[in-house]
């Protein structure tokens, strides 16, 4: 693994970009996005850059269950929010949270990941150490699945929307399998919040129980940590 520790999350977006505009010069064709707050200031760094995705693809990682893409609260939303209104990409893929046919859903997903292998896929990380939506104790081989949310994900996630009740118990997500299957893995963590779930994914051993882990054993991952997520790390 690659460490960057960088003063704060805008300097991290920075980071990142150059990352992206790496992969890029490199021939990436397919990028894997995340959403949540992590990275909020990569897609404005993307945004403000004269980087050329319109023939690109991207797969996002992971959608709630029961959302129409216009949610406001869905993944669709967020990324057309913050990215893909400003961003042309050739074709974008998110798991449809509203399919009426769970398994068919999971099956056009898999597919889809088979078609597009991963070039760079971007990540966060959750307080409890999850990637994508997978909890501790997932699988470290599985792919595309329909995953229940641990209460403290529901609850980190609560505030995105009106109260904790709204917050989807259910979401679509990538399995590590999926994720280990990427080329280059970027992840990234801001603020204290995230300190000990990253000295578990790059100083703990390679476990379950804290997904993020399992990227110990992935040839080519970088993490960018600001100086507050860094802070339990040993050195
Ligand atoms: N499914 C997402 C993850 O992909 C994300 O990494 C995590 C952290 O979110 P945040 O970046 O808002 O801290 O939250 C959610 O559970």
């Amino acid at each position: 693994m690659k460490i960057i520790i960088v003063k704060d999350q805008q300097q991290g977006g920075e980071k990142a970009l150059e990352v992206f505009k790496q992969a890029l010069d490199q021939g990436a064709e397919v990028f894997g996005l995340a959403t949540g707050s992590t990275p909020l200031t990569t897609y404005t760094e993307l945004v403000n850059s004269d980087l050329d995705f319109s023939q690109k693809i991207s797969l996002n990682l992971d959608e709630y269950v029961g959302l129409k893409a216009d949610d406001p609260q869905s993944y669709h939303a967020y990324m057309q929010q913050h990215l893909f209104k400003f961003k042309q990409f050739k074709q974008s893929y998110l798991p449809q949270g509203d399919a009426a046919d769970a398994q068919a859903e999971i099956q056009r997903y898999n597919e889809l990941l088979t078609k597009f292998p991963i070039d760079l896929q971007l990540l966060g990380i959750g307080k409890n150490g999850h990637i994508g939506f997978n909890e501790p104790g997932s699988s470290f081989t599985e792919q595309t699945r329909k995953v229940k949310l641990t209460p403290s994900t529901v609850a980190a996630n609560a505030r995105f929307f009106d109260s904790a009740a709204d917050v989807p118990q259910y979401a679509y997500s990538m399995g590590i399998g999926s994720i280990m299957r990427a080329k280059k893995i970027l992840l990234e963590a801001f603020g204290s919040a995230k300190a000990t779930a990253a000295a578990a994914m790059i100083e703990g051993p390679v476990t379950p129980d804290c997904p993020a882990s399992v990227l110990q054993q992935h040839p080519d991952v970088t993490v960018i940590l600001d100086q507050a997520a860094a802070a339990k790390l040993s050195k």
